[in-house]
């Protein structure tokens, strides 16, 4: 008789790190530039990093991709170590720098193919050439392109290898806001073939819409990682809602209500702000009253605000006007 087949218990697994960063620590001569950096990037994940001017994000990645050597702490990239394992490193890491640098004279087809014969199986270039649009510019020598178009030949370049990580500094600073969006397009198409990418960037709209979790850095330090909605999330559920009421009413009923603390008169406008679901609340009591908000606009905390929370010491909640525009509505009672 065969054996009858157990029922066999696979605890689900924990997502493996593609990189960890423990303790990272570098300095140029007295410029502490990486002070203590720990964090860790999952299989197939878009991790941002995040943080003022100067706060290290450049070096940090400089560390992982092993162009930086450094001071302290341990960086693993693929199970590599980037300074010892570099061969290794250089063949699965497709890095996107600010301000590469490459010949003059090279044109754009001729560094494509050039970095392309570096990798045993790069990709395709003349796809990343039709998604990053770079087809009108391929005899166009590298000295002759403009910034946005050196951007995406810098894009192109971190991708033609086929990397299993791609390493990209300030994706898109210097190209219009259709590029930009290109570019977003092509880094999700890029996740979905596997990659796992490390993104630096300066813009809360990118950090939004592409990484599944942010680390900001203030002055060599991570301060918080968590994904971008956590991090709003910690600034609690303050909401502000300003309208013109339609016709005077009895403004007292809606700072009775409970998720309302103030209501603030400024001229014609009405500002009404809480903690909850301000906008239900102050909308039923409205309709109750036979009052439309007119010019409606829902104000909520958003990544930026969570930003400057963490690195700027502002804190949103203590103001009395703290909020940032989110969503304009009209609702009618
Ligand atoms: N090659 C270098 N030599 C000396 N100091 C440097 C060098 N590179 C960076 N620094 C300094 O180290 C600190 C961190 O710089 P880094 O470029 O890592 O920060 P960053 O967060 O990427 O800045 P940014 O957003 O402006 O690109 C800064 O004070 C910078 O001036």
């Amino acid at each position: 008789m065969p054996p009858t087949p157990q029922s066999v218990h696979t605890p689900s697994r924990p997502p493996s790190a593609v990189v960890e960063i423990d303790h990272l620590a570098k300095s140029y001569g007295a410029t502490r530039a990486v002070v203590d950096v720990s964090l860790a990037v999952d299989d197939g994940e878009i991790f941002g990093i995040l943080g003022p001017n100067g706060s290290g994000k450049t070096t940090t990645v400089e560390c992982v991709s092993g162009l930086r050597r450094r001071d302290g702490g341990t960086v693993r990239v693929l199970g590599l170590d980037p300074l010892r394992d570099r061969a290794a490193i250089r063949s699965q890491v497709g890095v996107q720098l600010q301000e590469a640098e490459l010949p003059a004279k090279l044109t754009v087809r001729e560094a494509l193919a050039l970095y392309a014969s570096f990798y045993p199986s790069p990709a395709d270039w003349r796809e990343l050439v039709d998604v990053l649009g770079l087809g009108p510019s391929l005899r166009t020598r590298f000295g002759s392109l403009s910034g946005g178009q050196q951007q995406r030949l810098s894009i192109a370049l971190a991708l033609v290898g086929n990397p299993r990580v791609a390493i990209l500094d300030e994706l898109t600073t210097g190209l219009d806001p259709a590029a930009r969006r290109e570019t977003w397009d092509l880094v999700e198409r890029v996740r979905e073939r596997g990659v796992t990418v490390l993104l630096v960037t300066h813009f809360m709209q990118e950090a939004e819409r592409l990484c599944d979790r942010l680390a900001v850095i203030d002055a060599g330090r991570v301060v918080a990682v968590d994904t971008p909605a956590g991090l709003v999330d910690r600034l609690g559920t303050r909401q502000e809602l300003r309208f013109r009421p339609s016709q005077p009413f009895d403004e007292s009923l809606l700072a009775r209500l409970d998720p309302v603390a103030d209501v603030v008169r400024r001229g014609a406008e009405l500002r009404v702000a809480g903690t909850g679901d301000v906008l239900g609340a102050v909308v039923s009591a409205l309709a109750r009253a036979g009052v439309v908000a007119e010019g409606l606009r829902v104000l909520q905390p958003d990544l930026d605000d969570a930003f400057l929370a963490l690195v700027g010491g502002h804190d949103p909640l203590a103001t009395p006007d703290p909020v940032t525009t989110t969503t304009t509505t009209q609702e009618r009672p």
